[in-house]
């Protein structure tokens, strides 16, 4: 189990030291574009989680949406300061 800010701490990481097989890294390198598809993906499981499955489901698919908004962040140079900013 991890924070939302660990998760960050860890992801920043593998951008940074680039370990062979990370999904992180090579989700990073496809781009804004490629991420960006990837959080709307999620974004619409989260959306039919919510309407038809369980609260483990549901949590599970928000957790995923959480970790490619993280990909974005990167991708983007923000860090966790710059979004609690706007909480
Ligand atoms: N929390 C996550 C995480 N959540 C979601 N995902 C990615 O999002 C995908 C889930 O998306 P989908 O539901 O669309 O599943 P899928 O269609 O099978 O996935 P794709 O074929 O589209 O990749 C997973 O296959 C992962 O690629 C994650 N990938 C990594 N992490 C964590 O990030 C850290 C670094 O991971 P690596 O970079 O892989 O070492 C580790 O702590 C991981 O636990």
């Amino acid at each position: 189990m991890k924070t939302f800010d660990e998760l960050y701490a860890e992801l920043s990481l593998k951008v940074r030291e680039r370990p062979e097989g990370s999904g992180t890294v090579k989700e990073f390198d496809g781009g804004v574009h490629q991420i960006g598809k990837k959080i709307v993906e999620e974004a619409a499981e989260v959306w039919m989680a919510a309407e038809y499955q369980s609260d483990d489901e549901c949590a599970e698919e928000m957790s995923q949406l959480l970790y490619h908004v993280q990909v974005m962040m990167l991708a983007r140079g923000l860090t966790p300061a710059d979004l609690y900013r706007h909480l």
